[in-house]
């Protein structure tokens, strides 16, 4: 089975990988725009949508998955900040209080070169910052590691100190929720443990 992931994401790359799954990686280049006037989630499975369909059109056979991570506090949808100062925002916004991350998730079979059918979901996960100083937001600024993330946070990094605890799917943070995943692949008679020990047995096979 061939499966292909619709992201430039190295942390969804990373977290197929860490489960033995094999996949190819083609980036969408599809415009994130247009879906401000939607609800949080139907922005981010819209955007999921638009990647996988965007990369369906150049697979033959397969199945695309494409993934949209946002992060949302009051009614503010924040994705990736554009600018040193536009995090530091949006990590003040953060600060001491409770917020959503939201994962859309969009799958496309794809056969012969045709979209055969297609699903997709969402899973949220509740984050608790911590409260933090200036000194703790120009510091993690300066690391550069905010400014290809939603929120302006990597969870899985130095950011990891900003989170007092969260509740949910940690991978959802991350930007792939990877039990969401395994329900919609399963809606198809496929599971996640099925292609991870697939793509462990032809690993170790000898050529
Ligand atoms: C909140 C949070 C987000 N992120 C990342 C996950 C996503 O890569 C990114 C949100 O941007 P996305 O637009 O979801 O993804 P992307 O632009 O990185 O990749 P592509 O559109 O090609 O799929 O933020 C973390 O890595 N850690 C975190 O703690």
């Amino acid at each position: 089975m061939n499966l292909v992931l619709a992201s430039a994401s190295p942390r969804r790359r990373q977290l197929l990988t860490d489960l033995g799954i094999p996949f190819t990686v083609i980036p969408s280049d599809f415009s994130e725009e247009g879906v401000d006037d939607l609800a949080p989630e139907a922005q981010a499975m819209t955007l999921a949508r638009g990647k996988a369909q965007w990369v369906c059109h150049r697979v033959s056979d397969g199945i695309v998955l494409g993934a949209d991570t946002i992060v949302v506090v009051d009614d503010d949808v924040l994705g990736k900040p554009k600018t040193p100062d536009h995090a530091r925002e949006m990590l003040k916004g953060l600060a001491g209080r409770t917020h959503r991350v939201i994962t859309g998730l969009a799958l496309f079979h794809v056969n012969e070169g045709r979209i055969v059918k297609e699903t997709s979901g969402y899973e949220e996960t509740q984050v608790h910052f911590r409260a933090l100083t200036e000194e703790d937001i120009d510091r993690y600024v300066a690391t550069g590691d905010c400014l290809d993330k939603a929120g302006a946070y990597g969870i899985q990094g130095l950011a990891a100190l900003l989170v007092e605890g969260l509740e949910g799917d940690y991978f959802n943070v991350v930007g792939l929720p990877l039990v969401r995943l395994d329900k919609l692949l399963r809606q198809w008679g496929i599971s996640l443990m099925m292609l991870g020990t697939e793509g462990n047995k032809s690993a170790t096979t000898p050529a």
